[in-house]
């Protein structure tokens, strides 16, 4: 859910999936080794806390010793050797080296502004009333200009503000002498200390996809809701604006991109040209849904427990990103988006563990125990605001803690959540505890969850001792069952607004086949199955497929069949099979698809729930649970009754896989694509690998500009990708619209129609 940068709790793209990518496995090292980015960054815990439990097996560097170049030649940029003031002077003589391994010493230890302080001028400046359109290049280059030497800088376009760091204080004292009073383009430079905080916030920012600059003179911005929830201070209507101009700015990129992408033989497409006629859009534009919540309007948080700046045991938001030196938490108090049950409940957490004698997770040393507290909430109607039931996740790493210790401890956090239910009177319908063993705290779906009893007179709807492993909550009329890992769109009402338009734009009637990609529970494809003639939902998360089958019978849906499996591994033989149906007459398919399963269709309880999530066979789940109702029917719903093949794809925030994209390119059935989005920057490139007419050129052909991959933005990628595309036939961007699912955060979804 909502973004990488401020608490990973808190992106809207909540797949549950992986753990961090940066975490090393002992297994994995020899193919680390061969791997061209091996050793070529260094590594941040090492940085920090000079030792990382990795050692010699980390894929990332230990100093500036071990840091190799990258495949380009070039150097980590945060390292010494990648710095400016490094590289000017990197051809210089050895008497330059002895001094570049002291400088290495300093990096290793954690140098900046902490050697800087006792009374010594701060090694980590900020300089204000730098000109907005510049970048850091430009700042490096008026540093280079004036024989500023420095060891970082971080200046971002459109803010009047950066942040160098120096390695000495007679460095530092040198740039602001120089710098400061300095006329620059009609304005009159400050340099000042940059405070740790506002240092940090700021390293957060840049490095982060999300314009959420902090201005150092501005006091109020230690505010947890800055962070969270940074447009919160502007109107709605304005936010609702920002959001459509910067859609806009999307609209017109892609444009720009597909031109760039074609080569100059090849006849623009129609709706290039006529893009001046729409002022540069790509098609039209029907600007931003507001969100019918604007407050409140989450029904699920994950509040990082850990410590605040003085030490006491939090349960609430991390105010940064902890690679970036950020693991403070703070209370969620004021952050808008966060419902009013999520805060209460959060803080009865806080009291419970305040008072524990098992340690809260600290990031620094992996270690602890209390790790995440995830509130899910459901409504008991359509419509009604009224929340009725509430999961309660909290995260544990039970690691060296006894295992009668532990028992006695899950047993206490359950009496204390569920009679803080009672005298509350809040809903409580699902208590789990989750184990989770992993550095980050993004668990994968298939980590442990032990369901925890919950008394009689606790919780709304499941009474006794016992305890579901899931959640209800309505969409467009229709009744949805959610397990603890299954994504659900976090804002109810404006996702109904959302699959009405998407279904509207997909053109659909009795003789459609739809293609529901990346379906979750299902929640898509059932709200449009009535309109019709089957849904196949492809999912990757096990416990969302056995959700969506149960909310296709909860709601009597006959006609959609869910598979669990990446798409880019089951989409292709679903076609096929599917396809093939149709084409004889008797509709019936030898084979299952390669590598997919139809997930049980019976209701799970928690012991077979668990048994989905710990990654158990699901065709020994089939097997066991009986066999899938309706094979009859199915064998009939296919034959030779669809006139047209609508795919709708609603991806995680990384976009589609390439191998989606070269079939949705080049299956001849397809005509008409709905892609719903998160992230409006992966839904630019992946259009840019529909859009862009064939014959642009040869695949070879730039593959060497501007530096290697990871130099470049997504749809540079793209750009690259799409000579590589097989010759086949474009779509056209048709129409797009935005949702407003995120008030008060730079998030939005949108929807495009694509045709051919
Ligand atoms: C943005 S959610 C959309 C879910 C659903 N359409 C909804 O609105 O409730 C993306 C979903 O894609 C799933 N997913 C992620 N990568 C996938 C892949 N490669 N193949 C299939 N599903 C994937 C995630 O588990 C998640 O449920």
């Amino acid at each position: 859910m909502e973004d990488g940068v401020v608490s990973a709790s808190l992106l809207p793209d909540e797949t549950g999936t992986g753990a961090r990518e940066d975490v090393t496995v002992t297994g994995e090292a020899e193919q680390k080794k061969t791997d061209a980015l091996f050793k070529t960054s260094l590594c941040s815990y090492f940085r920090k806390f000079g030792s990382c439990r990795h050692d010699l097996q980390c894929r990332y560097a230990h100093g500036n010793d071990e840091l190799r170049p990258r495949p380009d030649g070039t150097w980590d940029p945060t390292s010494l050797k990648g710095s400016p003031a490094h590289t000017s002077e990197s051809q210089l003589s050895s008497k330059r080296k002895g001094q570049e391994e002291e400088e290495e010493e300093h990096d290793d230890d954690g140098g900046g502004a902490e050697r800087g302080g006792d009374g010594m001028p701060s090694l980590r400046k900020c300089i204000q009333d730098l000109p907005l359109r510049w970048s850091s290049e430009d700042l490096n280059k008026l540093l280079a200009d004036k024989g500023l030497k420095f060891n970082s800088s971080r200046k971002r376009k459109h803010s009047s503000v950066a942040f160098v760091e120096f390695e000495c204080n007679e460095h530092a004292i040198s740039a602001k002498e120089t710098l400061d009073g300095l006329l620059l383009k009609s304005k009159v430079l400050k340099v000042v200390d940059a405070a740790p905080r506002f240092w940090e916030m700021q390293r957060v920012a840049v490095l982060g996809d999300e314009e959420r600059l902090v201005d150092p003179a501005d006091s109020k911005s230690t505010d947890i809701s800055d962070v969270v929830t940074p447009l919160a201070k502007l109107p709605y209507d304005q936010q609702l604006e920002k959001k459509r101009a910067e859609i806009c700015q999307v609209l017109k990129k892609l444009v720009r991109n597909v031109r760039k992408a074609m080569s100059p033989n090849v006849p623009l497409p129609q709706w290039v040209m006529d893009a001046k006629l729409r002022g540069g859009l790509c098609c039209e534009f029907d600007g931003v849904v507001a969100s019918p919540l604007v407050d409140g309007y989450r029904n699920k948080c994950e509040f990082t427990i850990g410590h605040s700046v003085d030490g006491k045991r939090i349960v609430g938001f991390l105010l940064g990103n902890f690679r970036e030196g950020l693991s403070t938490v703070m209370e969620p108090v004021e952050c808008r988006n966060v419902s009013s049950n999520a805060q209460i409940y959060a803080k009865a957490l806080q009291n419970f563990i305040q008072n524990s004698e098992l340690p809260v997770w600290d990031k620094s040393t992996n270690s602890g125990f209390w790790r995440l507290f995830t509130v899910r909430e459901g409504r008991a109607t359509r419509g009604d605001s009224n929340v009725a039931e509430i999961m309660l996740i909290v995260q544990v790493c039970p690691t060296g803690v006894e295992e009668s210790i532990k028992l006695k401890e899950y047993d206490h956090v359950g009496q204390a959540l569920a009679s803080f239910a009672v005298e509350a009177h809040l809903p409580l319908s699902a208590l789990l505890i989750q184990e989770h063993l992993g550095i980050s705290n993004a668990a994968s779906p298939d980590s442990l969850l032990l369901p925890l009893s919950i008394p009689q007179s606790a919780g709304s709807e499941k009474t006794g001792r016992g305890s579901q492993s899931f959640i209800h909550d309505y969409i467009c009329n229709l009744r949805f069952r959610i397990s603890p890992t299954a994504f659900f769109q976090v804002n109810t009402t404006a996702a109904e607004k959302l699959y009405t338009l998407a279904g509207d734009w997909a053109g659909l009637d009795s003789h459609t086949l739809l293609f529901d990609v990346c379906c979750g529970t299902g929640t898509i494809g059932l709200t449009l199955a009535h309109r019709v003639g089957m849904v196949i939902g492809i999912e990757m998360n096990g416990a969302a497929v056995a959700d969506a089958w149960t909310n296709a019978e909860i709601n009597g849906i006959k006609n959609c069949r869910f598979f669990c499996g990446k798409a880019e591994d089951v989409m292709q033989s679903l076609l096929d099979e599917y396809l093939m149906k149709e084409e004889h007459s008797n509709g019936v398919a030898d084979k299952e698809p390669k590598g997919t399963v139809e997930a049980p269709t019976k209701f799970l309880d928690s012991t077979e729930l668990s048994s989905v999530q710990t990654g158990d066979d699901a065709s020994t789940n089939q097997n066991e649970l009986g066999s899938h109702p309706e094979d009859g029917e199915k064998e009939n719903l296919g034959s030779g009754k669809f006139t047209s093949v609508v795919v709708l794809v609603d991806p995680p925030r990384s976009g589609l896989h390439p191998v989606v994209l070269k079939l949705l390119r080049t299956h001849e059935r397809i005509h008409r694509l709905v892609y719903v989005s998160c992230n409006p920057d992966t839904l630019l490139a992946n259009a840019v690998e529909l859009c862009t007419p064939s014959g642009t050129g040869d695949p070879g052909k730039g593959a060497g500009q501007r530096g290697g991959p990871w130099r470049r933005s997504a749809v540079g990628l793209a750009r690259q990708r799409v000579k590589s595309m097989p010759t086949s036939s474009p779509f056209s961007p048709v129409k797009a619209v935005a949702v407003d699912m995120f008030p008060h955060t730079p998030h939005c979804e949108m929807i495009m129609l694509m045709e051919r």
